[in-house]
């Protein structure tokens, strides 16, 4: 089908085209040409359009019919318009609307022990990086075995890398903040919630100690594809990179920046949100950490999407509190804090409920 000297393109004609999978546009060789090319290529769907460029050898079709010349060489030489790495925002259109009509969706899986944290951070959602960072002991871990309880308890399918503390450990935290009650002295309960841990969808990696990052990847590619895991815990970077001195500052600081890239990759390419707990480098305690306190290079804090840090004001006042500070958050701005009251009893930093002390509980921290 040709159509010559067209400068719009009449309705009637777009049913009669939809039955190709290929249209090839040769228009003039004038500027108003071309932005009719490209308004028709939008109407008729880029991705099935194909320019002729109308330059000396092929001018535009009525001179070469006049010319004589090779019609079907120069239209099979026709260039997609499309490329798979360039997009414009026609194709964006309905993934826009969608996400402003699924708003609360696309705002992630909220908390339900964190009210605070969702008015900041507004959910977990998948594909984002997340950097968990605190001093020694100020409950990183208790924190994020929480944190991820948490998300798993509602349906987010979870991949534990412990590095540091052994799996049982990490599991028997969770069970307990699962339970609400120390079980060791509430022995009867075990089975009960264990059963309801078992159904939860979390996997745990057995690495213990230093690990090659490609061995580690290996690992998480293979659980993401078979269990669609949606958040990956890396529990901490510096365990998983090894901790012995000999190791020169420089090659570790390139080593974090590296693993640091792959999940950044990983991230982004299978839609999976991971979260890295790493060590702050070492600061005078009456400081609070910042941004810039987390080891190694900018990296760590130039990939995240999300930044988190455990402020502990216990170390440096009397009446100092501890409180997980968001110190960057890509996707909506907001920053803020949300106090962690510990609860020993479940080893909880939830919203407290008024509950009636048992025999098994100690009274609630502040
Ligand atoms: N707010 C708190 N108040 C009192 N004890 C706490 C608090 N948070 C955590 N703990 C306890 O402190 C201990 C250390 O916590 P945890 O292992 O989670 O810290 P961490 O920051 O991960 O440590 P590390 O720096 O060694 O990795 C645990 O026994 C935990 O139960």
């Amino acid at each position: 089908m040709m159509f010559l000297g067209l400068a719009s393109l009449p309705q009637q004609v777009l049913p009669s085209l939809e039955q190709f999978t290929k249209l090839v546009l040769w228009f003039g060789n004038d500027i108003g040409s071309w932005d009719a090319a490209r308004n028709f290529a939008k109407k008729l769907g880029e991705n099935r359009c194909y320019f002729v460029r109308p330059i000396e050898k092929h001018p535009s079709p009525s001179v070469a019919v006049l010319d004589n010349q090779d019609l079907k060489a120069i239209i099979t030489g026709a260039q997609p318009i499309w490329h798979q790495a360039i997009t414009t925002f026609s194709s964006l259109r309905q993934d826009v609307l969608s996400e402003l009509q699924n708003n609360e969706k696309v705002q992630g899986v909220k908390w339900k022990r964190y009210p605070a944290l969702n008015r900041i951070l507004k959910g977990h959602r998948r594909g984002e990086f997340t950097v968990l960072t605190g001093p020694t002991g100020s409950g990183k871990t208790t924190f994020m075995s929480e944190y991820s309880l948490d998300l798993a308890m509602q349906g987010v399918n979870t991949l534990w890398g412990s590095f540091e503390i052994r799996n049982a450990r990490l599991a028997r935290t969770m069970l307990q903040q699962m339970a609400g009650v120390p079980l060791d002295s509430h022995l009867d309960q075990f089975d009960m919630w264990a059963d309801k841990f078992e159904c939860l969808p979390l996997y745990f990696m057995t690495f213990h100690g230093q690990q090659s990052i490609k061995v580690v990847m290996e690992a998480v590619e293979h659980a993401a594809y078979v269990h669609d895991i949606a958040h990956v815990i890396i529990d901490n970077v510096q365990f998983m990179m090894g901790i012995s001195e000999e190791a020169r500052h420089v090659d570790r600081f390139w080593k974090q920046d590296a693993i640091i890239a792959s999940f950044r990759a990983f991230c982004t390419k299978k839609n999976c949100h991971v979260t890295l707990v790493i060590h702050p480098r070492k600061e005078k305690d009456i400081e609070d950490l910042t941004i810039n306190s987390i080891f190694g290079g900018a990296k760590a804090t130039q990939e995240a999407d999300n930044i988190l840090i455990i402020q502990d004001k216990r170390l440096t006042s009397v009446r100092g509190k501890k409180y997980l500070q968001v110190a960057k958050n890509r996707y909506s701005g907001d920053l803020g804090v949300m106090p962690l009251e510990f609860d020993k009893s479940s080893l909880s930093y939830g919203q407290k409920k008024k509950k009636v002390p048992d025999e098994g509980s100690t009274p609630e921290q502040t």
